[in-house]
């Protein structure tokens, strides 16, 4: 049987929803043969890996612990949904609190067990916070952690292609950076629609400015949707495109979407949000983003937004103000070291 890696792979968080699923689609996809389940919930997680046991797959070793040291240590590949997920009516900024402390301790876990672990993914929300925390405490290099925020671009190709009645793929590159969150920038000037510019198809009316604006309020509610149809938050497409992020993180094909990363430039400072990335085996790359004039303007207020949160949990407690970062990660102001 061929895999990706050899190296092992832990799934906190894997006796809910998220994490049950991305246990099955690594498996599936060969990522690794050695696959590590943790969570708290003890019972639900051993009835996670008797599922996992039944399905027979093989040549690979399941093992799974309610015992974080267990879990962490050797792991070399991690994926994060152990949080509280949104119920209806909430935001997935009113997880705040409870995540961002479970993030802290997460970061703090990583940089004692796994200091040398190669990539993480942050999924439970609001995850550019938890992502920045993790980050902040465990210690690793910015290019060692990304978070899930590719689900609104792909809602954006969803919403698209239901608007124009064609296949998904024929909808290219569409896009949403900056936050996960409904402060998110929805991109025009990226997309095309079978190989015409949307923005054309906006400017010409095709697509009327009306019906733009209420495709874009679908997009940033598809989250909130999805829990009003299933009574539950998403965890189908989270599960997938989480495996798919790390496994391009372990040599496999390249994520073909944007991803939240640690942006510290000349225009948007010490804040984890949703760029133009790269993850291969070497870790997160981001390219600068530039659209419009008023998408600029989006993608500013979207970091905005951020900042008010990452100051709220630097206000919390949870974090140390931004002059002190240094000092739990040496990379933070100085990757290249
Ligand atoms: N980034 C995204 O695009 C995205 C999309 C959907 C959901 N989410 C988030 O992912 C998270 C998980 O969602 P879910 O539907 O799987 O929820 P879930 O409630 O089904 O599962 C969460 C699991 O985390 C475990 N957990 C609780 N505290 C923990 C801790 N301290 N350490 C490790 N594990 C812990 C729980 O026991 C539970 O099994 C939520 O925060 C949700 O908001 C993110």
């Amino acid at each position: 049987m061929e895999f990706l890696t050899n190296d092992k792979f832990t799934i906190v968080g894997a006796a809910g929803m998220i994490g049950s699923n991305m246990a099955q689609t690594a498996l599936m996809m060969h990522l690794t043969p050695n696959i590590c389940l943790y969570d708290p919930y003890a019972p639900a997680l051993e009835g996670v890996a008797e599922e996992m046991f039944h399905c027979g797959f093989e040549g690979v070793n399941i093992t799974y612990t309610s015992d974080i040291k267990e879990a962490l240590t050797g792991a070399k590949y991690i994926v994060s949904s152990g949080g509280a997920a949104r119920k209806a009516g909430m935001t997935r900024e009113d997880l705040l609190k409870g995540n961002a402390e479970i993030a802290e301790q997460f970061g703090k876990d990583v940089r004692k067990y796994c200091p040398d672990v190669k990539h993480i993914v942050v999924v439970f929300n609001p995850a550019d916070i938890t992502g920045l925390i993790t980050l902040i405490y465990s210690g690793v290099k910015p290019s060692c952690v990304t978070t899930l925020a590719a689900l609104d671009s792909t809602r954006l190709q969803s919403e698209l292609a239901k608007y124009f009645k064609i296949p998904a793929s024929e909808i290219n590159n569409s896009r949403t950076y900056g936050g996960h969150g409904e402060q998110m920038a929805v991109f025009e000037s990226t997309t095309t629609v079978k190989g015409k510019p949307l923005k054309e198809l906006i400017d010409e009316g095709i697509l009327p400015a009306a019906d733009w604006e209420a495709l874009k309020t679908r997009v940033i509610q598809g989250g909130k949707n999805i829990i009003e149809l299933r009574g539950r938050s998403s965890f189908q497409s989270p599960a997938y495109l989480s495996i798919e992020m790390i496994a391009a993180a372990m040599g496999g094909k390249p994520f073909r979407w944007p991803a939240g990363t640690y942006v510290n430039d000349d225009k948007f400072k010490h804040i984890m949000m949703a760029m133009e990335t790269s993850i291969t085996k070497d870790g997160v790359t981001y390219k600068e983003v530039s659209g419009t004039p008023e998408e600029n303007k989006e993608l500013e207020k979207s970091y905005e937004h951020l900042c008010k949160l990452r100051d709220e949990v630097i206000d919390m407690g949870v974090l140390p103000r931004i002059e002190e970062w240094h000092k739990l990660n040496q990379y933070i102001d100085n990757p290249t070291i």
